[in-house]
């Protein structure tokens, strides 16, 4: 039985400008032990549909308009606000970058792991504190004994990281989403951090959702790559697939977008017949869509250069695509390896568009 099932999840803010369709009809399942990776632009619904899944939206400007999601056979989105409390933390760890829920200035390392474990009532203080330490050595802070006594402002930006990773696995969860978890840190730390994140998926055998805009963090890490725009999937499969089989132009779009750091990864940004070398760095050009009561259609359709006619008429379905991994899905009326090898201009050889 899958770990999680997200079906048809659909958020809405009714703002003085009208009403943001921040989720659309969001349908997944995740198993246990599987990583996720959500990737897609600013707005594109990434964090909305996690927070609403975990009862963390503000209401109002914010409603659940529809769906359901299921996390060990149970709806989280009908639960009594202290069971979904408990829940949060215990069996799903969180780890945002958001500072409001990041580590407190004034209390030690030690208090606010420590606090983690306590709060669910899962042992005494004093075994907590103990855990702690273990803790920061499960999650590579050198000299654990001694920087658990210390503040957040003792440590460094991937130390504190990884001392927020520790609270999200303090009560080793089933799930463990993190937001954005590494878009601080500089590439190197945040290597490490992607590093310590796959040797923790090992050792604590969690399921994981890795949110991010950046294509190039989940390379590697997710098992399952889910693309999201204007709220809805554009298109998800097997990580490999998506990167190396991509079927929607917006995924397209975001692999030739990647940052120079990502040169050299363990993936090749190409479909088949397109040349295998990277082509130069190329934003996707136009903004992303105003999800205050958006047209019909595909939300990409307007910034894409391989749009049909429907595009613009109806959202396309997420289905299997043709010839493609066994769930590897897409939302798309067009094809995108026909219309590649239609655009040889588009698809590039190193040559700028
Ligand atoms: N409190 C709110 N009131 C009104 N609109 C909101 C609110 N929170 C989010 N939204 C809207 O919901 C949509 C989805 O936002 P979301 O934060 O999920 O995007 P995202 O893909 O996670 O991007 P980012 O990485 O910038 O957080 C956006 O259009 C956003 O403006």
């Amino acid at each position: 039985m899958p770990l999680l099932q997200v079906k048809d999840l659909t958020v809405r803010f009714d703002t003085a400008g009208g009403t943001v369709h921040a989720v659309s009809g969001v349908t997944y399942d995740l198993e246990p032990g599987e990583t996720l990776g959500v990737v897609g632009e600013s707005g594109s619904g990434k964090s909305v549909h996690v927070l609403a899944m975990l009862g963390l939206i503000p209401k109002p400007p914010g409603r659940i308009a529809g769906g359901q999601v299921l996390f060990e056979g149970r709806d989280l989105l009908t639960l009594p606000e202290r069971e979904l409390r408990d829940l949060r933390g215990k069996k799903i760890g969180m780890i945002f970058q958001d500072p409001m829920t990041s580590l407190n200035p004034v209390l030690t390392v030690e208090a606010q792991v420590a606090e983690a474990i306590t709060s669910h009532g899962l042992m005494s203080r004093s075994a907590a504190r103990a855990r702690a330490v273990e803790l920061l050595d499960l999650v590579g802070i050198p000299e654990p004994r001694k920087r658990v006594k210390q503040f957040p402002h003792q440590f460094s930006g991937g130390m504190r990281q990884r001392a927020m990773i520790a609270i999200g696995v303090a009560c080793e969860p089933k799930l463990l989403i993190a937001d954005e978890a590494t878009t601080a840190l500089d590439v190197t730390v945040q290597a490490q951090i992607l590093d310590l994140m796959k040797d923790l998926k090992r050792k604590l055998s969690m399921a994981m959702i890795w949110i991010t805009h950046d294509m190039g963090v989940v390379a590697g890490l997710a098992d399952t790559v889910q693309v999201m725009y204007g709220g809805r999937i554009m298109e998800r499969g097997p990580a490999r697939a998506v990167f190396n089989d991509t079927r929607s132009a917006y995924t397209w779009g975001l692999l030739r977008s990647l940052p120079d750091h990502s040169e050299g990864r363990v993936y090749e940004t190409h479909t088949p017949g397109q040349a295998r070398k990277r082509p130069r760095l190329r934003q996707i050009a136009g903004a992303p869509p105003d999800m205050t009561d958006p047209p019909p259609g595909d939300p990409f359709a307007p910034r894409n250069p391989f749009a049909i006619s429907g595009c613009f008429q109806e959202m396309p379905p997420l289905v299997q695509a043709r010839d493609a991994a066994p769930g590897h899905l897409v939302a798309a009326w067009y094809d995108l390896p026909k219309a590649l090898a239609a655009r040889p201009d588009l698809a590039g050889k190193g040559e700028g568009a």
